[in-house]
């Protein structure tokens, strides 16, 4: 490893599912002995500053655009807003960030080998390149992911007149077949011309147009659509992940007496022997009362333990109807913020319901348990696709009209809760999902795939930097 300087500044989007990943790749930098400064703004400080509070990570606050239509004062994430219906108001309104950004970075006391910003900050692209910085983009998405949606962007006719729900040929990729509900609205909605799917096409431009992209995957995990985006698509997709391995998974808390109640909780399971079901959809997820009743419903005629964690748009839901009395033998919900990786790897918990966010998707894989998938909105369908048809770790949730995101009835859930749990599928699942944390552990260790790739990556920049 080179000795040249290094200085990398991180931009992360302001909602969790974007800026836990980038605290994380943080943590992989500086083990490079880099010098990180991450920008934020004011309101989202506290949390970050907290994240690496035992880290020598620079961090510079920035302000928050003022007065966007529908978003209350002092909102400053996607995880505080109202309804999601305001994320374009909210996302567009970053751009309005700029002039300070820009301030910023010329303050800065040490040249700047590059920046990581995330891919919904397409106009950092030309702060970047008035500085002369090259730009990398965190996505947030797997290469297979975002090649599934560059190929769709690119043949916008291939759903056309057809059903929803006919499957059709993913050009470039004859095994694989598709229905138009697996692919965000924004490339295949009815409106391509709307002003999200505008906004869409500009971040997309501003990707293209930037040094590379940095990705949050191990090479062996997508070798084919990694090589496929690598050779046909690009700009260049460096897998430097999991970032999640950057940091160790326990809380300082949690192997104190401190234990939140629900890790002392699956203790308890542990100790009697009864495999616990993680049921959690991220941090965003907006679920319909009729649906949380049926996971309700579904939880509790399911022969298993449980650990569900609502957020707060769906909590206050029907809960006070008796259920967790009902079912506090076998089950708990929680409401609190918890440390989602802390519990997926207590080793009673073995399986996970997930809504399929690519964060949860590579924790669970590093923790070694199969997901009952269960997407609900943006790139989820096409992770859930990856898990269940590719790596082959989980099942897919079953819906009453067959199609992606469709309603899930109690009796489907409870169905898929145990294939999920029991049984050969599961067993099988369970070998698979094993293989491939090994080997995501291994990516990130001294000499692995991705500790190449950011190795990679850093000289290939320091040369570029010292030449210029
Ligand atoms: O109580 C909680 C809830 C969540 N998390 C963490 O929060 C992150 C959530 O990320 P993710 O699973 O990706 O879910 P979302 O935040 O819902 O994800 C958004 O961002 C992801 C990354 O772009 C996309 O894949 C999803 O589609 C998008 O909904 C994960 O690291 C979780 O461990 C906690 O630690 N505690």
């Amino acid at each position: 490893m080179t000795s040249k300087s290094l200085h990398v500044v991180l931009f992360p989007f302001m909602s969790k599912g974007h800026t836990i990943p980038i605290l994380q790749l943080a943590r992989l930098l500086l083990r490079r002995n880099a010098t990180v400064t991450l920008f934020t703004t004011t309101a989202n400080r506290p949390y970050i500053s907290t994240s690496l509070s035992d880290t020598a990570t620079s961090i510079v606050t920035l302000p928050f655009p003022h007065n966007i239509p529908g978003v209350p004062p002092g909102v400053e994430s996607v995880d505080k807003l109202p309804s999601l219906s305001l994320f374009y108001s909210f996302v567009s309104s970053t751009k309005h960030m700029k002039s300070h950004f820009e301030q910023a970075i010329r303050s800065l006391k040490t040249p700047v080998t590059f920046m990581v910003t995330d891919g919904f900050f397409g106009w950092t692209l030309e702060s970047a390149n008035i500085f002369n910085i090259p730009r990398l983009v965190y996505y947030t998405m797997s290469n297979f992911a975002i090649t599934m949606n560059r190929v769709i962007s690119f043949n916008p006719h291939l759903f056309e007149g057809k059903p929803d729900t006919e499957l059709v040929t993913v050009p470039g990729f004859p095994w694989m077949t598709a229905t138009r509900f697996e692919f965000d609205d924004a490339y295949t909605g009815p409106d391509t011309n709307s002003p999200l799917s505008k906004w869409v096409v500009e971040q997309v431009l501003a990707t293209t147009n930037s040094y590379g992209i940095v990705t949050n995957s191990f090479f062996e995990l997508e070798p084919v659509y990694q090589e496929y985006w690598n050779s046909n698509l690009g700009p260049k997709s460096w897998s430097v992940g999991p970032f999640c391995l950057g940091q160790e998974p326990r809380q300082k808390e949690s192997l104190s007496d401190q234990k939140p109640s629900w890790m002392v909780w699956l203790d308890k399971k542990l100790e009697l022997g009864s495999p616990v079901l993680y049921v959690a959809f991220g941090s965003q997820a907006d679920i319909s009362l009729e649906q949380i009743e049926e996971i309700k419903f579904g939880l509790e005629r399911s022969e298993v333990s449980f650990l569900w964690v609502v957020r707060r748009s769906e909590d206050g839901f029907g809960f006070d109807d008796g259920f967790e009395e009902r079912v506090k033998e076998k089950g708990i919900v929680v409401r609190e913020w918890v440390n989602q990786r802390e519990i997926l790897e207590h080793e009673i918990v073995k399986g996970f319901v997930s809504h399929c966010g690519w964060n949860s998707v590579l924790e669970s894989i590093c923790a070694a348990v199969p997901i009952l998938a269960w997407p609900l909105a943006a790139e989820q369908p096409l992770n859930a696709k990856f898990v269940v048809e590719e790596i082959k770790i989980g099942v897919r949730v079953e819906t009453c009209d067959g199609s992606v995101k469709g309603f899930v009835k109690w009796e489907g859930l409870q169905k898929k809760v145990k294939e999920l749990m029991e049984g050969v599928k599961a067993t099988d699942m369970r070998k698979n999902v094993k293989e491939i944390s090994d080997t995501a552990m291994k990516a990130v260790e001294d000499g692995g795939s991705s500790w190449r790739s950011l190795n990679e990556l850093i000289v290939e920049l320091q040369t570029k930097s010292i030449s210029a």
